[in-house]
């Protein structure tokens, strides 16, 4: 954002220009939550930010509010455009963790914004927590006091705001938890920055939903036969084990794949022969048992993790699965599987479309060793990276998953429901995706839209949701997609 700041004023629209046009959008929006000639309290930061909060103090005194601002910091200490922003502020400057929060109609936070560079000590501390202590409806300029904009972490103490209002575009901090979750609903809004300056800078990051991937979702021709649509393996665990293979068979077949069959070991043939019907069934010992089934080409899409087992034999099939080319999902054991192995992973999966589906604590275990991946605060930056290291696509699960290709594009997901939470939900997280690669859909778009629709499939689902309810919910998901 700071470069399309920069690219904007050099565009020509000055950057107090800008300003002025993003205080008077949180004026704007000021004037929806406020009650007429009500009580607007201005807490204004030592940077822009503040200054935005001076823009739309000045504003709002104009359309007749009551409006008290606090500084934090001194007004000679204010430059550039802040400082020009500041002098159209007539009324006092008072300090602000001294401000009457509690008298507020509703509180502007304008203390801090993608400036933020450390935790919030002090004063600056002092001011957040009076603002959340005083209850009143907080609206935050551009993002919560206290949230890095980047990661979305909390820097010590942050703003917990009613609504947020930021400039252009939505930052990775909106969408990131928890930082998501100190936001309340964001207004963009648009300052005049171009949508081309926003696309250059903004690199390849998008916020997940249909935008992204609607244009390569399958859609049935009238002439498509089973075949066209590919066939999904999914391998079984032991006897006691099998649901989960299951779970992602059944997923793969209702978002569409031609076939589907589970791989099963020999001891637990009978078990899923029992339950399986419009799925398939092989028998599958082991290694060379799937590099049998594997020699016949159709087999185009693999599930390689649910229940496998954590050991020696569950590493040796994804070397299989590997050698084999084929589109692929590695998730649970066959992650865990490398704990510690990480760096056999290296460029590991460049020649075929991968997708890795590991939750925060399954990510930690497989990249031990590697803190280069571990490391960075952002769970953005860490899918990135981990995607550049293996070559292949990262699912990074959570109220905020993140998918990350090796070529840098990445989506956060945001319509992400407590329900999933449920045993057997990534099994069939697998199997959505799979599903979606066997019929030709490239790994990014495929991890992107299965994530989505998972989601979907939960939401619409609601409370009492088990996994079994998934895949059975996908068809009302796809009818409102394919619309
Ligand atoms: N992006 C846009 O199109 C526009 C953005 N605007 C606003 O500008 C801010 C960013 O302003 P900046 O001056 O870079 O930083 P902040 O105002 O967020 O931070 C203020 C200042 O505070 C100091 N600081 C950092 N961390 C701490 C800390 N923990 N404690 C104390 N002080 C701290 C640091 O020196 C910072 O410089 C952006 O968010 C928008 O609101 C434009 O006004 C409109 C267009
Ligand atoms: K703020």
């Amino acid at each position: 954002m700071k470069q399309a700041d920069r690219e904007a004023i050099e565009s020509g629209i000055p950057g107090l220009e800008l300003m002025r046009r993003a205080g008077r959008a949180v004026a704007d929006l000021a004037e929806k939550l406020a009650s007429a000639g009500g009580k607007i309290v201005v807490a204004a930061g030592p940077g822009q930010n503040g200054g935005d909060g001076f823009v739309a103090a000045a504003l709002l005194a104009e359309r007749s509010y009551q409006v008290s601002l606090g500084l934090l910091g001194s007004s000679d200490r204010l430059t550039g455009d802040a400082a020009e922003a500041a002098k159209g502020w007539i009324g006092e400057v008072g300090r602000a963790e001294d401000l009457r929060f509690y008298e507020a109609d509703i509180v502007i936070d304008a203390l801090f914004g993608t400036g933020l560079t450390r935790d919030l000590e002090a004063r600056a501390r002092i001011a957040v927590e009076r603002m959340n202590a005083s209850g009143r409806p907080i609206l935050a300029v551009d993002l919560p006091s206290g949230i890095d904009g980047e990661t979305g972490e909390v820097r010590g103490v942050a703003v917990k705001a009613a609504r947020t209002v930021t400039f252009a575009a939505r930052k990775p901090c909106h969408l990131l938890m928890p930082g998501r979750a100190y936001c309340g609903p964001v207004e963009v809004a648009d300052i005049g920055i171009s949508r081309k300056t926003l696309e250059a800078r903004g690199g390849a990051l998008f916020a997940n939903g249909s935008a992204l991937w609607t244009h390569v979702l399958p859609r049935p021709g009238l002439s498509s036969h089973k075949y066209e649509r590919g066939h999904t393996l999914v391998a079984s665990g032991g006897a006691t084990r099998t649901g989960a293979a299951r779970l992602a068979a059944r997923a793969a077949l209702r978002i569409g794949s031609g076939l589907v069959t589970v791989a099963s070991p020999p001891e637990a043939l009978g078990v899923n022969a029992a339950h399986l019907t419009a799925i398939m069934l092989r028998g599958c010992d082991g290694p060379e048992g799937l590099n049998t089934i594997l020699q016949d080409p159709r087999f185009n899409a693999l599930v390689l993790g649910p229940a496998l087992g954590i050991h020696a034999g569950t590493r040796a099939m994804v070397a299989v699965a590997v050698h084999a080319r084929r589109s692929l999902v590695l998730d649970a054991d066959a992650l865990t599987s490398f704990e510690g192995l990480a760096s056999e992973l290296h460029g590991a999966f460049r020649h075929a479309p991968t997708v890795l589906t590991p939750h925060d604590g399954e990510f930690s275990r497989l990249f031990k060793g590697h803190p280069d991946l571990l490391d960075p605060a952002s769970k953005l930056e860490r899918a990135r990276r981990a995607a550049a290291f293996t070559g292949a696509v990262l699912v990074i699960k959570g109220a905020d998953t993140v998918v990350a290709a090796p070529d840098g594009r990445a989506g956060i997901n945001e319509n992400g429901t407590p329900y999933l939470a449920t045993a057997g939900s990534g099994d069939t997280l697998c199997g959505l995706i799979a599903g979606l690669m066997a019929q030709g859909v490239p790994a990014f778009e495929a991890a992107c839209a299965g994530v989505w629709i998972h989601a979907e499939a939960g939401a619409s689902f609601g409370p009492g949701l088990i996994a079994e309810d998934l895949a059975e919910a996908v068809p009302g998901v796809l009818r409102e997609l394919l619309r």
